[in-house]
């Protein structure tokens, strides 16, 4: 088992824990990082007497206990509200003889203590404490010592901010000055974002002025901050805060400082609040013209939505026109703000004809084309809508939309939404005018059918062959629950399972795909394609492992993409399905895609929908892509970073592999809430990868003779994942990000290894960056950082799983960090992600059908 395993038997706190078992399966092994684990798992359930006899034995083995094993030890006695033992521990190992022993005690352990006693309201002991390591650092000056001490300040800062302990954290920053460790911008940064917290516009300005008075440059990201503030104060009558807010973009231009487009919302907000809306638009519209920046559907999205909050009838059609003419694409988020505004209002009819209107959803129409033709756009939240509309109208004017929604019945909804309709229909009407409301439903229910997608047909399992009840009210809760019953995800008890395809199914990632799907309970794999080459064949006739086992008996044969594409022939209608994996060559999918009906979910695995910017992908892939549409509606699907926006998404782009491990490393540490912990403009990448990496299809570079008893680099400083990596990266950081990165061919059939060096912020050090790295980690089922410094990350251990393993290292160049990382390129770097991906949309436990795929080794 690999000792970044050992933890997560126990993840599950104390209830899960029997404390005996972890002793039992682990006492034994006795290595470094082992004995973290345990301290940890102990710490985590409180069982403070084991934390100490872990560490008792490390301490008798004469070894100096590492960095991060003591960071633990801190961790669980600060956790459990044994500050006053954590001290006494770090000063006896300060105290002690060996330099190596007194060595590894640094500021981090420092840091969780200061956490600690400031959240126990103790601030006196804190700056005690503090002082006290103050007198401990030798050197003097701005060198590392002064940096770890202002980090420390900053955690004491950090942590009064969060409990709104405002005049203490100003008395701090005045503190830091008498301590001969000048605030930085990084600590006005926390006390403005404090501001911005409650809405203290005023103190922000003065925070800012201090700024200036200090002589402290601030930052696009400190003014950002004020505006924000400002966007969240009182409304003074008597004075305009949008002429102070633009006062703050006048100093930014004259001070050189960057208008970013983060500071473009808060600034609507502000002409928001002073009802002056549309002016915001017209200022933000200028800057963002004037500063280059694509225009930004979030920007609107936030009008939208004030428009309705002021009750404003006009003025979301009137953005929306703007919108239009400016080319700002109408997003998701945008249909569900038009959705729920027109709604709180209870705008319906006008809120239908306005989404439909914008969206080019046919009028009247019925079927996929009027609730689902704009791509992307999912059906739930109109269908939520026109449910809401029945419940609380339910006049003849709904009529015609129950067609739509008999079409749709089998579309996952979110129950909550029409729970709470129901609700209020409960409330707002008598049991009769209820009655009389929801009488269309009726109407509805008796149809009992659905286009094909329901479990019902004859069989009377379906949603809508339950008798009604006596009540509207009862009906309506039928409603609900035939909404949620979600037929096509039922699986268990024989009902009907999420179809899906398999287009490509006969290359290397493919074939995977199908391994891993054959393993889900509730897929049924209705369609695989491959290219002329080996259309018409079984999978096993291209892939014989595929006739070994029992689970692949029914699978379809291989069907050229060309007849999958014409609808309906060939057997099976791809507009039937439920979602389609596309292991296509690039550019393949997009062709594909803009034919597909909105209702077939896209996970695709190659490169057409991961960079948002066309002109880049035209520029790394050497065309124009085909549907840049499409593209505008896409969502980058790495979990562990964009889950929330893959569980709305209708196309998901799944990452390339080089790119997984690389942005699962370095993204975190960019986005980092005290700032990034790392130089953004510093970092380098050196990937290695097997040859299953370049597919299946032959080509002279994946010979035996060319990859075996060697290894070489290739796209050097031209490789086509550097910019999606750097997309990713400039989204953590905020800023633009670019990368030094060269990928290698190494003799391996699966695996990617990627070695990562990065320079780190002042004061941080790797055991910060690990930190940052194993709490953001901790509760993912795949993604592991490794105990010990010196556990190195194998592919073997990953191989055939879809986990990546990370560790970081300490470089003997001061400042300086490695951090190396793992996965099968085939799985977490394609398939397995792709099977994550597809349970995130179909709101699937994330883990169906890959926890079971263990790492095979040897
Ligand atoms: N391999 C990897 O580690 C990773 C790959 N990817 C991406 O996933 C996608 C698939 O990669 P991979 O499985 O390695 O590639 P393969 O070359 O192994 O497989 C490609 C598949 O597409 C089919 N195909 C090829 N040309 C056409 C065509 N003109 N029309 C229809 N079908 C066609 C092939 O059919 P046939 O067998 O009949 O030729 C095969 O099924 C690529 O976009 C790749 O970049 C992403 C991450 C990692
Ligand atoms: C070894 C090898 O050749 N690897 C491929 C990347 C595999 C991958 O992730 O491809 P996509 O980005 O296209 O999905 C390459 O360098 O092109």
């Amino acid at each position: 088992m690999s000792p970044a395993t050992l933890p997560r038997a126990v993840d599950g706190g104390a209830a899960d824990v029997d404390v005996s078992d972890i002793s039992r399966s682990r006492v034994s092994r006795g290595t470094l990082q082992e004995i973290g684990s345990l301290i940890k798992s102990f710490g985590r359930v409180g069982a403070l007497d084991r934390c100490w006899q872990y560490w008792n034995e490390l301490r008798q083995t004469g070894t100096p206990p590492p960095a991060h094993i003591l960071t633990i030890m801190v961790s669980a006695l600060a956790n459990n509200g044994q500050v006053g033992a954590a001290m006494d521990l770090l000063r006896s190992l300060e105290g002690d003889a060996n330099p190596a022993v007194r060595a590894s005690v640094n500021e981090v352990h420092y840091s969780r203590l200061l956490t600690a006693l400031i959240r126990g309201d103790r601030f006196d002991e804190a700056l005690a404490l503090l002082s006290e390591w103050r007198q401990r650092q030798t050197g003097h000056g701005e060198g590392p010592q002064q940096g770890a001490t202002r980090v420390l300040f900053h955690t004491i800062l950090d942590a009064l901010a969060r409990m709104e302990s405002y005049e203490q954290a100003e008395w701090v920053v005045g503190h830091m000055g008498r301590e001969g460790v000048p605030p930085s911008h990084l600590s006005y940064t926390i006390l403005l974002r404090a501001c911005e917290g409650r809405g203290d516009g005023g103190k922000a300005l003065r925070l800012l002025q201090d700024m200036y008075d200090r002589h402290i440059d601030p930052d696009s990201e400190v003014y950002e901050a004020v505006v924000s503030a400002l966007a969240g104060s009182p409304v003074d009558l008597t004075q305009d805060l949008t002429e102070t807010a633009m006062g703050i973009v006048a100093d930014m231009e004259e001070r050189h400082v960057p208008v970013t487009a983060a500071i473009l919302i808060p600034l609507l907000k502000v002409f928001a609040r002073c009802r002056k809306l549309l002016r915001g638009v017209e200022v933000c519209e200028d800057l963002a013209d004037a500063y280059g920046m694509a225009p930004s559907t979030t920007l609107y999205q936030h009008a939208i939505r004030a428009a309705f909050d002021q009750g404003s009838t006009d003025t979301p059609d009137l953005l929306l026109k703007r919108m239009h003419a400016r080319g700002v694409l109408l997003s998701q988020a945008v249909y569900d703000t038009l959705v729920d505004g027109y709604a709180r209002n209870k705008r319906f009819e006008e809120g239908i004809s306005t989404i439909r209107e914008a969206f080019g959803l046919p009028q009247g129409g019925t079927g996929s084309a009027a609730l689902g033709g704009h791509e992307g756009v999912s059906d739930k939240s109109l269908l939520q809508f026109i449910a809401q509309m029945i419940v609380e109208r339910g006049d003849g004017a709904v009529d015609g939309l129950l067609h739509e929604l008999r079409h749709y019945a089998g579309v996952v909804v979110d129950g909550g939404a029409l729970d709470r309709c129901v609700q209020r229909a409960r409330e707002a009407a008598t049991a009769k005018a209820a009655e009389d409301e929801l009488t269309p439903l009726s109407t509805l229910v008796s149809a009992n059918g659905h286009g094909g997608q329901t479990a019902a047909g004859g069989s009377g399992r379906g949603p809508f062959s339950r008798s009604l009840g006596a009540d509207a009210a009862s009906r309506a809760r039928q409603l609900v629950t035939a909404l949620r019953s979600e037929p096509s995800v039922q699986g268990a008890g024989g009902a009907q399972k999420i179809r899906v395809g398999v287009l490509g199914a006969s290359g290397y990632t493919g074939a995977e795909l199908v391994r891993l799907l054959l393993n889900h309970p509730i897929v049924d794999i209705q369609l695989l394609t491959a290219s002329q080459r080996s259309a018409g064949q079984t999978l096993g006739a291209v892939y014989p492992q595929f006739d070994y086992v029992s689970q692949a008996a029914d699978l379809p044969r291989l069907m050229a993409l060309e007849e999958a594409s014409e609808l309906g022939e060939g057997g099976v209608d791809v507009s039937s399905l439920d979602a389609v994996f596309c292991a296509l060559p690039h550019a393949k999918t997009q062709e594909f895609v803009k034919v597909l009906p909105a209702s077939v979910k896209v996970i695709d695995l190659s490169a057409d929908f991961r960079l948002m910017d066309t002109d880049t992908y035209e520029q790394w892939y050497g065309k124009p892509h085909a549907a840049p549409d499409l593209q505008a509606t896409a969502v980058y699907g790495l979990p562990e970073l964009h889950r929330t926006k893959v569980e709305g998404a209708r196309i998901c782009a799944n990452p390339g592999c080089y790119p997984t491990p690389a942005q699962l490393a370095l993204c975190p540490l960019l986005s980092h809430e005290s700032g990034p912990l790392i130089d953004a403009d510093s970092i380098i990448i050196d990937a290695k990868s097997g040859v299953t990496g370049a597919g299946r299809a032959p080509k002279q570079n994946t010979l035996f003779c060319e990859v075996a008893d060697g290894m070489h680099a290739y796209g050097v400083a031209a490789h086509r994942h550097a910019p999606e990596i750097e997309q990713g990266l400039s989204e953590a950081a905020g800023r633009p990000v670019v990368v030094n990165f060269t990928p290698h061919l190494v003799p391996l059939s699966r695996g990617i290894f990627e070695t990562m060096y990065v320079k780190m912020r002042d004061g941080v050090t790797a055991e910060t960056l690990k930190q940052t790295l194993a709490d953001k980690y901790a509760p993912e089922p795949f993604v592991h950082v490794l105990e010990g410094a010196k556990s190195v990350p194998e592919t073997r251990h990953v191989r055939g799983s879809n986990v990546v393993a990370m560790n970081v290292f300490a470089d003997r160049i001061s400042g300086r960090a490695i951090i190396t990382a793992v996965m099968d390129n085939l799985c977490k770097g394609a398939s397995g992600q792709a099977v994550q991906n597809f349970n995130i949309m179909f709101g699937l436990p994330e883990t169906t059908a890959l926890s079971g795929q263990l790492p095979l080794f040897p």
